[in-house]
């Protein structure tokens, strides 16, 4: 990628507030609808999502958002690259026949799934706001193994890298941020 990408991911950092103790004590949550709120960061966030798309995965046919921040980049993406887009949700969300999975987050733990429909050998990527412990990226990973589907990579806004999720993502799936923090 040229400086001007390198640039762009400065400009994004500085838009990402925080705040201390949420939504638990000891927690240092990382907002990233603080930076969206302007609409300038809007677009400078799409096209450095759709720049590293298309040059770390040409090939991809459907992008896989998880709920809910995950959606907001998923559709984007997936219209601007006119691909599907697949929902990973919450357990009880999604119509039909679902599988689901189980997982743990940094602050609790909770059940995703997705709908049996996914086509077997279609090659996705996984979207999402931000890797944590990497738990909700290793269930959508699982989920889409599980359908059949093939995973090509995992695409973040923010990466955690005390929590060094990366190490619980499996099948060697993987993963890319655009910023990183502590
Ligand atoms: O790597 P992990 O430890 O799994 O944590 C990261 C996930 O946690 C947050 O979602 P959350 O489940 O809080 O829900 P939300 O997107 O609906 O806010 C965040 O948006 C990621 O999806
Ligand atoms: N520290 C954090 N900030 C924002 N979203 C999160 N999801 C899991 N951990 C998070
Ligand atoms: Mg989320």
């Amino acid at each position: 990628m040229d400086s001007d990408y390198e640039n762009k991911l400065i400009e994004l950092k500085s838009k990402i507030k925080s705040f201390t103790d949420f939504p638990r004590k000891g927690i240092l949550f990382w907002d990233i609808f603080s930076a969206i709120s302007d609409g300038n960061t809007c677009r400078l966030l799409q096209n450095l999502l759709v720049q590293t798309v298309r040059v770390k995965y040409p090939e991809v046919e459907a992008v896989v958002g998880l709920e809910s921040r995950g959606f907001l980049f998923s559709f984007s993406l997936a219209a601007e690259m006119g691909i599907g887009c697949i929902p990973v949700r919450k357990k009880g969300k999604l119509p039909g026949e679902v599988l689901s999975y189980k997982y743990d987050l940094e602050y609790g733990s909770d059940i995703l799934e997705i709908q049996k429909s996914v086509r077997p050998g279609l090659k996705c990527l996984i979207v999402d706001d931000l890797i944590a412990t990497g738990g909700s990226i290793n269930a959508a990973v699982h989920l889409l193994h599980d359908s059949g589907a093939k995973v090509l990579g995992c695409l973040t806004v923010i990466e955690l890298k005390s929590l060094d999720g990366r190490k619980n993502i499996p099948h060697g799936v993987p993963v890319h941020s655009l910023i990183e923090y502590e």
